[in-house]
């Protein structure tokens, strides 16, 4: 589905990314780990075409996308769910689903996609005229997750989906994302969260310094010394 290549860039001068390369394969969920600062959100920003790339190269389904605008990727049927609470707080639930299909084109296709994604999330269409403030955390994720899904995407990138909710809703969130995946989209996912992201993950990554440190099987990376050590805090060198 998606692979990246040699890939480099950051921010104006200062260069994040130094020769990222993966490939996540379609309709499974893989999970990118490694310590604070190691280029994660940038690497999610950079395929979503948040950031500069200065040289190699995002190919989504074999096509060359590097370079990108957002609505482009958007278009290619990417989207992203950025860190932290991005719902309106004030608006419904409904109105909040509603913006999620605000750039299409057939606003009858949109109504239609909010009453398939409100069968896919049931608690979405109890509460459809609360505010979205007055939802729990894992539910406002819910909701998030499921505007993402308005433009019917083939992949979606979501960076930490689980910071700030309690570990049962952590679960409920991790749960609505396997089922997603079983319907076939594929998920790109950064967590802090590393074990419990792993074991509900297919594939997982470790960035570090801007490079992919190791990338194999969830249950690989769960059982392997050297990401017990990353857990504590420890670099890649010294396991
Ligand atoms: N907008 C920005 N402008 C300049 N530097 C930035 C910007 N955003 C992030 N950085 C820097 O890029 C580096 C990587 O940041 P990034 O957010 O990608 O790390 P991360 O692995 O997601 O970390 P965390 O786990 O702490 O969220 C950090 O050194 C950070 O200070």
């Amino acid at each position: 589905m998606l692979q990246l290549k040699n890939l480099y860039g950051g921010y104006g001068k200062i260069t994040i990314l130094n020769g990222v390369e993966f490939e996540i394969p379609k309709g499974t969920i893989t999970t990118v780990i490694g310590p604070n600062g190691a280029g994660k959100s940038t690497v999610f920003k950079a395929i979503f075409g948040l950031l500069n790339v200065h040289s190699g190269q995002i190919l989504l389904e074999g096509r060359d996308v590097t370079g990108r605008t957002p609505k482009q990727m958007i278009g290619e049927g990417v989207t992203y769910v950025p860190q932290g609470r991005n719902v309106v707080p004030q608006l419904s639930v409904y109105h909040n689903l509603e913006l999620g299909g605000i750039t299409a084109r057939d606003q009858s296709a949109v109504r239609a996609r909010i009453e398939k994604v409100m069968d896919q999330f049931p608690m979405l269409r109890e509460f459809r005229d609360r505010k979205a403030i007055e939802l729990s955390g894992g539910q406002q994720k819910q909701l998030e997750v499921a505007r993402a899904l308005l433009l019917d995407p083939k992949l979606i990138l979501i960076d930490e989906p689980s910071i700030g909710l309690s570990p049962n809703l952590v679960a409920e969130v991790f749960r609505t994302l396997q089922a997603l995946r079983d319907d076939g989209v594929t998920i790109l996912m950064v967590e802090q969260n590393a074990k419990a992201a792993l074991a509900m993950s297919d594939f997982g990554i470790v960035l570090e310094l801007g490079q992919t440190r190791m990338h194999d099987r969830a249950d690989a990376l769960l059982a392997d010394p050297r990401v017990g050590q990353l857990f504590l805090g420890g670099h890649m060198e010294e396991a």
